[in-house]
């Protein structure tokens, strides 16, 4: 499903089913897991503590979490830019799509058995040199968040952006198993071919946390995302940083920011939001930097690269108004 906002208004597009076994259709109004958008809520809270002077960018995460990491050269700064050089764990829990799945989908982590499983690999770059895109760096800046709040990560989000966008289909429930409402189930690729999929619309999350836990809706993505692109959010300052990118490959039309990845279209319109990948769940939020335009694109399954790439091929039609091929 897609629904794209624009000044000439909303446009949706579903196909295909929420339910496999009902048969229910895909319905735009409904909720589904962001998976790593959540990152750029996490990033939107945190930067908040930074304008509100708890914490600077460029100062050792050690500094607020003690003992927490073996380098006091990280700093915040790396953990929101992905060059902090702490493995991702998600590569080895997963190694084995669905295996990996069920011996986590009902389990419920500490901040620190997470870090401490990306601890015992080796780190993937000295910080701050290179980008290497790691979940433990957004487990991080949620210990970040409740150690300089005081309170759990759900309030941080619900004070500080769900409830003052209304975003009343956007919620963070771990452990909780559940998507509540009217919401489309996730269906994850097994890893060999012809082997079935697996209903995996339950599962904690807990193994991504503020890094992948949230759930929304299509009309609630794009209104955080045009809020936070129009200002709403962070300072002009903030957003400055925030949207201050380096490539994260080769083809030099992908980029990282802050908690925020950059896409340069063919047209020339750059985009700025998240991808998401949970079991179950493809997402592609994006918005225009000026916020006027934004796309929320969905896909029930995961581990399915054809999938994700046409998902991904929505943004040129969207922000290009080139018709799919
Ligand atoms: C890349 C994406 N990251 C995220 O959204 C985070 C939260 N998800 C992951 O790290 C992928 C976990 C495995 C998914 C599983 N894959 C496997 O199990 C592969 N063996 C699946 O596809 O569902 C992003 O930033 O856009």
């Amino acid at each position: 499903m897609a629904r794209f906002s624009g000044p000439e208004g909303v446009e949706s597009r579903t196909a295909g089913v929420r339910d496999r076994v009902s048969g229910s259709p895909m319905d735009v109004n409904a909720r589904f897991r962001v998976g790593s958008v959540s990152k750029t809520f996490s990033t939107v809270v945190l930067l908040q503590l930074v304008q509100e002077g708890k914490l600077e960018l460029d100062t050792s995460v050690n500094q607020y979490l003690p003992g927490l990491l073996p380098d006091d050269r990280i700093t915040v700064r790396h953990l929101l830019t992905h060059r902090s050089g702490l493995a991702d764990y998600t590569n080895a829990m997963f190694a084995d799509t669905v295996p990996g799945f069920e011996a986590v989908r009902n389990r419920v982590f500490s901040h620190q058995e997470l870090v401490d499983l990306s601890l015992s690999e080796p780190r993937t770059t000295e910080p701050g040199v290179a980008y290497k895109y790691s979940n433990a760096n957004f487990v991080v800046v949620g210990m970040l968040i409740e150690k300089l709040t005081g309170r759990p990560l759900a309030d941080a989000y619900e004070r500080r952006i769900f409830k003052p966008l209304k975003l009343r289909k956007t919620s963070y429930v771990h452990p909780d198993t559940r998507i509540k409402g009217l919401h489309v189930r996730g269906y994850l690729h097994p890893d060999a071919a012809g082997e079935p999929l697996v209903d995996s619309t339950e599962q904690t999350v807990s193994w991504a946390q503020a890094a992948g836990a949230v759930i929304s809706s299509p009309a609630d993505l794009n209104t955080f995302t045009s809020a936070l692109m129009r200002g709403r959010l962070l300072s002009p300052a903030m957003m400055e940083a925030m949207t201050t990118v380096t490539p994260t490959d080769a083809t030099n039309t992908r980029f990282y920011g802050l908690g925020l990845r950059r896409y340069d279209l063919s047209c020339g319109v750059q985009v700025y939001g998240h991808t998401g990948t949970v079991q179950g769940f493809y997402t592609y939020a994006f918005s225009t930097r000026d916020g006027r335009r934004s796309l929320s694109a969905v896909a029930n399954t995961s581990n399915h690269g054809i999938a994700n790439t046409a998902l991904g091929g929505t943004l040129e039609p969207a922000f290009c108004g080139k018709k799919p091929v």
